[in-house]
């Protein structure tokens, strides 16, 4: 594969790989690796990771890796206000594909709580979220085309909220236009503050929504991945 002509800010690690597999491949072994390093240091660690289509085989290769699950917390990135037996749930995502094999043991805080609204059911996932020790461990994020990340995404009204830098919650309810169901998501200094940030995303048409949000780097309202496009984020896309 030729490598993509794309400019990353300095501290950005790009990893380009031929294939999907490939790349989850490399992306399982390097968070596991900092998951190990982490567990020896830490009594608990957290790994947060997004839904979507592009992490089924991350998921499956991670779940495999050879861990003290019993010691991590996952949790997702952004939730789909759907129930668990939806398909768009990410939360089943996560459970039919992550919490399997080795990963069993590891422990899963919920997003999606009780309520008809992501607002009815904030204070219940703000409790579930209780526990987990700031900064986050590992993040993994995905990009749709609009620009989003998490669930934060340009056409939602409660965007300035949950993007603010100053932003005391760790979750947000959203309402985007664009969207067809509810969504609630971490938010932007709960996600950009973690130890580990991997965006991982695949295709020639994300390549070139990338572009257009390396073109622009200060205009994070309009495209909110540009917030997360920053030194030491890790960056890995295939075709
Ligand atoms: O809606 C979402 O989209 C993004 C990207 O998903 P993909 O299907 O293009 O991989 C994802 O990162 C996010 O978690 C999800 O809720």
């Amino acid at each position: 594969m030729k490598t993509p002509d794309i400019q990353f800010p300095p501290g950005v690690k790009p990893r380009f790989g031929d294939t999907p597999d490939e790349v989850a491949l490399e992306l399982a072994q390097a968070v596991s690796d900092f998951l190990r390093k982490r567990l020896a240091e830490a009594e608990r660690v957290s790994l947060v990771v997004s839904g979507g289509s592009t992490p089924l085989p991350f998921f499956t290769a991670l779940s495999r890796k050879e861990l003290d699950w019993s010691r991590v917390d996952v949790l997702l990135a952004d939730e789909r206000w759907v129930d668990e037996t939806d398909s768009a749930s990410n939360t089943r995502l996560v459970k039919e594909s992550l919490l399997q094999h080795k990963a069993t043991a590891a422990h899963f805080l919920s997003l999606k709580q009780a309520g008809a609204t992501p607002a009815d059911g904030l204070d219940a996932a703000k409790a579930e979220l209780a526990g987990l020790l700031l900064p986050l461990d590992v993040v993994i994020l995905g990009m749709g085309n609009d620009g989003h990340t998490a669930s934060l995404f340009p056409d939602a009204e409660e965007l300035s909220h949950a993007m603010d830098p100053e932003c005391r919650d760790i979750v947000a309810a959203m309402t985007p236009a664009s969207q067809p169901q509810k969504r609630i998501t971490l938010t932007r200094p709960a996600l950009c503050s973690a130890r580990f940030i991997a965006l991982h995303f695949r295709g020639t048409d994300k390549l070139d929504t990338l572009k257009k949000a390396l073109g622009a780097p200060d205009d994070v309202m309009a495209m909110p991945i540009r917030a997360f496009l920053k030194p030491d984020l890790q960056v890995f896309w295939s075709p």
